[in-house]
């Protein structure tokens, strides 16, 4: 089948590069002319595993092409895909300026039927706003074309975006169009080869259904960091909380691991725009507002830890390590990233970092160019050295069995602050470390020396 996506950022080209390994043929269209002759060149702009060798190769077999034009990107497909960026706006509300122009430029330019697809994470609402803008834009042409609007948000993550597209848990398609929901059906058919994977609803349910799934993910993760916070109070450890909840099949172990808050570019933002619609409803969200609340909080957690054990003392004396700029592992995406927010409140204060992360370096070094104490290295044990303390903000697995006797010969105490409970105490036995995690008993060594410089 002929498919265009308009928006080629983690979503577009991930759903692009999926949809031309199963044999459609795929144009892919974006405003940013260095990101298409990038891609044209073969080269990816974004780190996503398993991502650029399939760019490549459907790319080299012809059934994956890169333009500007959205006219000439579109105008042989079947389907057209919006998936550009939905960002909040200052008031948690979505902004969906991008959406707007994409289904302005669609009106202009449209010469036959199109079945547009709104993929990005777009409010209740928005494919009747896309509707009335094409054919606002239909109408100055004096044409008529027929066209459907329909919701098929993603559910794809970061880090493993092309497993989960390529393996989806469900497809949810929003349209009252039997035919056009065939269509989708054919063309998602061989990503559900095992069993049905297709839920067809009303277009507001499709839409509702991407933040309410969301929301209860992140409401989740508020939950145990909650429960974290309470079992440091109580002298319990959230690692065998966390298990002993999570073996409750109606309560799972997914997404229960409790951490330096969610961040990332959809959760906060996701929360924020549901919050945003109740309130436009006329309606309190009790829940998402205490979610948004609590995940605010926590990504304050560690800062506050560092703040303490080293209070009297100013931090200004103070080198801090960090692993991990990357909102999670696998991924180079530093959106809302809790390390960010762990780096601004310290370097307020005056402490001086010092941090690594194995694919996030540049794209945080851009973000954080402004800021004279951090310093962006390139090696993950050389960036200890004569360091304070180390604390670790994201989970990638480099860091998860690191060299515990390297850790402290570098730094100047044996300190480590860990936001992602990646350590045991077994592991760091014999090496002397203070550690403090979250949600678990801290290990302080009363022999903590200070190394000799
Ligand atoms: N990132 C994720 O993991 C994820 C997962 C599911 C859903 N979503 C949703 O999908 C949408 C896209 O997210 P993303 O992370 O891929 O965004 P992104 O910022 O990585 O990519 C968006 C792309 O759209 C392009 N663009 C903007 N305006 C355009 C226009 N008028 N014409 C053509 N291209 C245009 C930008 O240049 C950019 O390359 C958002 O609504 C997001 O909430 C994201
Ligand atoms: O138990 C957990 C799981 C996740 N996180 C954090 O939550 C954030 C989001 O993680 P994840 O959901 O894995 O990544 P995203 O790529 O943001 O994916 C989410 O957001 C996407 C965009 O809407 C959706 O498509 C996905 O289904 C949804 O998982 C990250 O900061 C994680 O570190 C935790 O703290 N604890």
């Amino acid at each position: 089948m002929n498919v265009s996506i308009v928006g080629t950022g983690y979503v577009g080209l991930v759903a692009a590069a999926c949809f031309a390994e199963m044999g459609n043929q795929v144009t892919c269209i974006d405003v940013n002319p260095t990101i298409v002759e990038q891609l044209n060149q073969g080269r990816i702009h974004i780190f996503e595993p398993g991502l650029e060798p399939l760019v490549e190769r459907n790319r080299q077999e012809g059934r994956l092409t890169f333009t500007t034009d959205l006219a000439q990107g579109m105008a042989d497909a079947l389907f057209v895909f919006n998936c550009v960026g939905t960002p909040p706006n200052g008031d948690g509300s979505c902004d969906l300026r991008y959406v707007d122009q994409v289904a302005e430029a669609i009106g202009q330019t449209m010469e036959d039927y199109k079945i547009i697809v709104n993929k990005s994470t777009v409010p209740v609402g928005t494919a009747d706003r896309v509707r009335g803008i094409i054919q606002e834009q239909l109408d100055k042409r004096q044409c008529r074309i027929e066209f459907d609007v329909v919701s098929n948000p993603e559910f794809l993550k970061e880090g493993d975006a092309v497993n989960d597209f390529l393996k989806p848990d469900r497809v949810i398609v929003g349209t009252d169009n039997v035919r056009t929901a065939k269509l989708l059906e054919t063309l998602y058919g061989p990503f559900a080869r095992s069993r049905d994977k297709m839920i067809v609803m009303g277009i507001r349910s499709a839409e509702m259904t991407k933040y309410a799934a969301n929301s209860m993910l992140a409401t989740k993760i508020s939950f145990i960091n909650e429960i974290a916070n309470l079992c440091e109070k109580v002298g319990a450890d959230i690692k065998d909380v966390r298990v002993g909840i999570g073996s409750d099949r109606r309560i799972g172990y997914h997404f229960i691991y409790p951490g330096v808050g969610y961040g990332g570019s959809c959760f906060p933002k996701d929360v924020k725009a549901l919050i945003h619609t109740a309130r436009e409803h006329g309606m309190t969200p009790e829940l998402a507002l205490s979610v948004d609340r609590v995940n605010q909080h926590q990504k304050q957690v560690l800062a506050e830890k560092i703040k303490t054990h080293f209070s009297p003392t100013p931090l200004t004396d103070k080198v801090l390590a960090i692993w991990g700029l990357a909102f999670k592992a696998n991924t180079d995406d530093i959106r809302e990233s809790a390390a960010l927010d762990t780096i601004e409140t310290l370097t307020a204060l005056g402490m001086r970092i010092r941090a690594f992360d194995p694919v996030a370096g540049d794209n945080a070094r851009t973000a954080l160019a402004e800021n004279p104490l951090v310093e962006i290295g390139q090696d993950q044990y050389s960036i200890l050295q004569n360091a304070d303390a180390l604390a670790v903000l994201t989970d990638w697995n480099q860091f998860r069995n690191p060299d515990f006797a390297r850790i402290k010969k570098q730094l100047n105490n044996p300190l480590i602050f860990d936001g992602r409970n990646l350590y045991s105490a077994t592991m760091l036995s014999g090496f002397g470390f203070t550690y403090h995690a979250i949600g678990r008993p801290p290990i302080i060594n009363p022999t903590q020396q200070t190394k000799e410089i």
